[in-house]
């Protein structure tokens, strides 16, 4: 059934962590995000082009896990819309009075027909934007939240569901048999703001934020490296072939995985051209050909139920990604119908 309300956006996670002092230290120190609100329970982070509250409420908790994906609708009676919406699917729906997360207004939470809990808002309270603060920005300057990514067994019937709500494809990665691995989709005029990437789930992926330029994301990597914690980079940077964006991959004290991420492309007029991918092209996670390093196809965040328990993971049934291109990913063809080598040259098992 077609939703009838409207989402405009991904904006914000909230994640549990185990070690609130530690993951300041990541967020804030290095990554550079700003602090709107900080207790002994959570921090409440932002970007420099933000102005509501937060677009990252990290929680105090026993075990790292994802507690919340929340989307933006374009007003407050879309709010009560959404919660009609999941109501009649029979989903799990949880009405929040305002303030129940600091800074949010009235909001709904449920937990979707894929498994995740996932809030729909519209007040907020608007805090200073830091756009123009290039006194503090930092060398990373991270600009905003960008999209989130999920592991889900069955990503074609994920995609259809995420189209129910208005969200269209942008690009996807498919075999000769028609088998779909992965697929973005987006209500706002970039990429995607939900990436679907078959397997075990419901489990996060990685929550993405966006700079403006690619060197940001160098930046990025040298702070690392001067902070000795060059082990937080699991992937990149580099250059993706889905998408075309420059990207970077960490791994926060917790596990769980942000991706930075910078000039992918407009896809907002009606007749934007979906792009499919082949799961055998070497360039399409990697414009350059690189690996892509086995944890990053296998390992990701659990999520929670609206009372805070661990969801119970479905596996998926159809091949995996990382079963089907020659051994760790980087193997598979650079051009269509040559003769593939045995290994790409500096390869890896
Ligand atoms: O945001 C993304 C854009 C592209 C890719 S991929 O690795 O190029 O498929 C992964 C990703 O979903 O993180
Ligand atoms: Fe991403």
């Amino acid at each position: 059934m077609t939703a009838d309300f409207d989402i405009i956006r991904a904006a914000y996670a909230e994640l549990i962590v185990r070690d609130l002092a530690e993951s300041r230290r990541f967020y804030v120190d290095i990554l550079g995000l700003v602090v709107t609100h900080e207790d002994d329970e959570a921090i409440y982070l932002r970007a420099f082009e933000e102005y509501l509250h937060h677009s990252l409420v990290l929680r105090q908790g026993p075990v790292p896990a994802l507690a919340a994906l929340a989307y933006r609708v374009r007003s407050q009676a879309e709010v009560a819309k959404a919660a009609a919406h999941f109501e009649s699917l029979g989903c799990s729906v949880e009405h929040r009075a305002s303030g129940a997360t600091r800074g949010i207004g009235e909001a709904v939470r449920v937990i979707d027909p894929l498994g995740f809990p996932v809030e729909f808002f519209y007040d907020a309270d608007h805090v200073e934007r830091y756009t123009r603060r290039y006194d503090v920005q930092g060398s990373g300057a991270i600009s905003r939240l960008d999209h989130f990514n999920i592991f889900t067994p069955d990503v074609p019937a994920a995609q259809a569901y995420y189209e129910s709500l208005g969200f269209r494809v942008s690009e996807d990665i498919q075999d000769e048999a028609g088998t779909v691995y992965a697929s973005w989709l987006y209500r706002k005029a970039t990429v995607h703001d939900i990436a679907l990437t078959g397997g075990g789930g419901p489990r996060l992926h990685h929550i993405a934020f966006a700079t403006h330029e690619r060197n940001q994301i160098v930046n990025i990597c040298d702070t690392l490296g001067a902070y000795r914690l060059s082990d937080r980079i699991e992937r990149g940077p580099g250059r993706h072939g889905v998408s075309n964006a420059f990207y970077l991959y960490l791994r926060d004290p917790d596990g769980h995985r942000v991706e930075i991420y910078t000039h992918d492309y407009y896809t907002g007029d009606p007749d934007n051209p979906v792009v499919t991918w082949d799961v055998h092209d070497n360039q399409r996670r990697d414009w350059w050909g690189n690996p892509v390093v086995p944890s990053w196809y296998s390992e990701g965040s659990t999520v929670l139920d609206l009372g805070g328990s661990p969801i119970t993971i479905t596996e998926r049934t159809e091949t995996e990604e990382s079963e089907v291109t020659i051994g760790a990913d980087g193997f598979s063809y650079t051009r269509k119908g040559e003769a593939m080598p045995e290994y790409k040259l500096g390869n890896q098992v």
